[in-house]
């Protein structure tokens, strides 16, 4: 009775025992990985750019997305799928067919229905709070801005709001789940065999987003053939791949199929991933800085007037290129906060790279981790402060490329979306997103800090993602009459 009385709660030795299994499990795992951090620029370009001689040094290790784990690393979207010709053509088809500048230019309504949901939001939140002083929970708000945005694009603009809700909804409880997950990545059928709850937890997300997009994805279907597609969806429905296991090298005489059910949900999960975390991250990055440096805000704001005009209804999309202050606010906030934390990539046996003079066995993980090497004290003056004169005419910043291989002269300075062949495909139109919203957010509201809990933290919480560890609130004045 004694012993039993001292014993605690059968569901906290559940608990205990629960933790001690995912400790075991993890520990093992990372004892299996061989991982190299690479920090030296000029070696991350090196192996980057140039990639492994003899191989392209353009593989990831094992990942975590829900397809890949799911089918035991054997269905894959873009990012999971090992260097070859389905990741060639899935690749190639969101890059010229969905991100073409003249396809990107379909979805300009799109672009500003998200604009205008986003500022007539933000425009409600500050009268019912002005008791508070008008303070806005900003982050929320981007993302279901960004999130509706990315729907669009992928499934079209008329999807009902309380489905778009419902997939940012999954998508988040995916992300959460995935933190956990890299083990699966690392050791599929030992863990799907001890790790239970999580693998059956991971198998219901799926299934949800499978019960979400498939009845999106047939619409799609039904309507076609008629006119030119223009959802990712309906790039999709067109492709055919070549199987990997078929066909090493992607020749022409390789069989190609459709795209399956289940890899059409992995993708558009993918592209609505992908397409909305790491770009809410940046905005929130860009617009708490703003608020920390009031007179940056102003300057931008000054540029805006100047090159738009005050009385312009908004800063329309093909007026960013002429901006080049804003461009210079973006750059500095990227640099200083990459969303995605570290690049990895995976030796296989034939790339030949070269670490510390000695060839990497294949296996091998290398790492670049973002922010570090774009806050070395050798490349940068001050490279902790937000200073975005720097990317200014005359500045140490000047002529430095988001697309690290582009004017680097042999080192990365910065690669807020990697490098090489498997950098971000996104890139433009992120950039083309952030340059949209930032600039009609900064000209519609004077963006100023709460007090208290609600005050603007620029720590970081890195997990899946580096983001804000306090979600950006901010005090909103409008600047602006509405009609
Ligand atoms: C501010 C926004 C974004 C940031 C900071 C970002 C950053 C990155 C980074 C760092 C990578 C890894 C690149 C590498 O390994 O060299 C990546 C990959 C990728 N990104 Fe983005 N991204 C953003 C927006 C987007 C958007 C809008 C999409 C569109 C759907 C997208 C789709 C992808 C895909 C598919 C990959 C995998 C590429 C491959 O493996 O070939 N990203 N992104």
């Amino acid at each position: 009775r004694g012993l039993l009385r001292r014993a605690p709660p059968i569901d906290e030795m559940r608990a205990r025992l629960a933790a001690a299994k995912w400790a075991l499990v993890r520990d093992f795992s990372t004892a299996l990985r061989k991982d190299v951090v690479v920090t030296d620029r000029a070696t991350a370009h090196r192996l980057l750019v140039r990639g492994g001689a003899g191989g392209a040094f353009c593989n990831r290790p094992p990942t975590s997305a829900a397809s890949s784990v799911l089918s035991r690393q054997r269905h894959h979207n873009i990012g999971s799928a090992p260097y070859g010709p389905l990741w060639r053509a899935i690749r190639r088809n969101l890059v010229s067919e969905v991100f073409h500048p003249s396809r990107l230019r379909l979805h300009a309504p799109a672009r500003r229905a998200a604009l205008r949901g986003l500022v007539a939001d933000l425009r409600e939140q500050c009268a019912s709070s002005e008791s508070n002083g008008g303070v806005a929970l900003a982050a929320e708000s981007m993302h279901a801005a960004l999130f509706s945005l990315s729907a669009a694009m992928c499934f079209g603009d008329n999807v009902d709001a309380a489905r778009v809700r419902a997939m940012a909804d999954a998508m988040e409880d995916l992300i959460r789940s995935l933190v956990g997950l890299s083990i699966f990545a690392a050791l599929p059928a030992l863990t799907e065999l001890i790790y239970r709850k999580k693998w059956n937890k991971l198998v219901s997300l799926r299934r949800q987003q499978e019960e979400l997009y498939l009845p999106l994805i047939n619409v799609v279907r039904d309507r076609r053939p008629s006119g030119e597609g223009q959802t990712y969806v309906d790039t999709l429905l067109d492709l055919l791949v070549a199987d990997d296991s078929c066909s090493a090298s992607g020749g022409s005489n390789a069989p190609k199929q459709r795209l399956t059910d289940g890899e059409l949900v992995g993708l558009c999960s993918e592209f609505l991933g992908a397409g909305t975390e790491p770009a809410t991250a940046a905005l929130q990055w860009v617009m708490a800085n703003l608020v920390k440096h009031p007179d940056v805000q102003e300057a931008v704001r000054r540029e805006i007037d100047a090159v738009v005009g005050e009385d312009a209804e908004e800063v329309g999309e093909e007026e960013l290129g002429r901006l080049e202050y804003l461009h210079a606010v973006l750059m500095e906030a990227l640099r200083l906060h990459p969303t995605v934390p570290s690049l990895s990539r995976q030796v296989i046996p034939e790339d030949h790279v070269v670490l510390d003079g000695r060839r990497a066995t294949a296996g091998t993980t290398v790492q670049f981790p973002l922010e570090r090497l774009a806050r070395d004290k050798t490349a940068w003056a001050d490279p902790d402060e937000f200073r975005p004169e720097r990317f200014l005419a005359g500045g140490e910043g000047d002529g430095v490329s988001l697309v690290a291989a582009a004017g680097s002269a042999g080192e990365i300075r910065m690669m807020p979306f990697g490098a090489g062949r498997r950098m971000c495909p996104g890139m433009g139109v992120a950039m083309l997103h952030l340059g949209y919203f930032v600039v009609n957010l900064v000209r519609e509201f004077q963006w100023t800090e709460a007090g208290g809990n609600m005050a603007v933290d620029l720590e970081a919480h890195v997990r899946f993602l580096n983001v804000m560890k306090r979600p950006l609130r901010a005090r909103l004045v409008p600047r602006r009459k509405t009609e």
